[in-house]
């Protein structure tokens, strides 16, 4: 199910909007945690979610952990930009501190899925940068489930039958990264950011420049 905000305020062209999707346990969580330890001009998106707490996860870094009436008193304030039910929880993005973060010219990064993905293209077509993460085979997607230790079996379950639901989405995504070796995979997203931010339309100061060596 996909929840759209009732408003006319969408996102203008600002930072850039680096969105990382896959399949649950292919692994876009720990490439946004080596791309945010290492790189200072992007910031992630800390989502609302009413999903459990996982051991290791902090309130307010990893998600804001509310129950579903708070979740549903946000979404009631039109507080998200956008919202989508995933295996039967809730996950949102929180509108303030994006906009603020955009505001100032810096990129933001989220962790969100297919349906979320295609609220925020919508809403900010041009700053949007899509990529998704596949593992190498489903065998090795379920050994990272199980390895990863954090969900119980039916979870796991869960999750595995909706992966090539998820996997069905890959076209909806300008790159397509296959997460073999994480440190190969990881310097293909810096490569993509990288080349992302020296597109000619999202370097604003480039007009002046090239007008100043024109007049000579
Ligand atoms: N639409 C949307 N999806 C989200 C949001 N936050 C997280 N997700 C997605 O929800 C799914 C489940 O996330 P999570 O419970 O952390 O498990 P994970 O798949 O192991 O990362 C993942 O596909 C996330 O990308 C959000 O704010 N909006
Ligand atoms: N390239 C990789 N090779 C082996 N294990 C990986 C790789 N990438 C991630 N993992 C491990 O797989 C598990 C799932 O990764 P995670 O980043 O939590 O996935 P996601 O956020 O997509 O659900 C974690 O235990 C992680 O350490």
């Amino acid at each position: 199910m996909v929840h759209e905000s009732h408003d006319d305020d969408t996102l203008h062209r600002r930072g850039l909007m680096l969105i990382l999707s896959s399949p649950s346990g292919a692994g876009k969580t720990t490439i946004a945690h080596k791309l945010l330890a290492e790189d200072d001009e992007i910031a992630a998106s800390v989502s609302v979610t009413t999903r459990p707490m996982r051991p290791g996860e902090v309130e307010g870094k990893d998600y804001y952990f509310v129950d579903k009436a708070e979740f549903d008193r946000m979404v009631e304030a039109n507080a998200f930009y956008e919202w989508a039910v995933v295996f039967g929880n809730c996950y949102g993005t929180p509108k303030a501190q994006i906009r603020d973060r955009l505001k100032a010219g810096g990129d933001v990064l989220f962790d969100i899925d297919w349906q979320g993905t295609q609220q925020l293209y919508q809403k900010a077509q041009a700053d949007v940068v899509r990529v998704f993460i596949l593992p190498p085979s489903l065998e090795e997607l379920y050994r990272r489930l199980t390895g990863r230790g954090t969900d119980s079996p039916d979870v796991i379950d869960a999750r595995m039958a909706r992966a090539q639901a998820e996997i069905s989405h890959w076209d909806g995504y300008d790159y397509v990264v296959i997460n073999d070796d994480v440190d190969g995979c990881f310097e293909k997203v810096r490569e993509i950011l990288a080349a992302e931010r020296m597109k000619r339309t999202r370097q604003t100061g480039l007009i002046d420049f090239v007008r100043g060596l024109m007049r000579g």
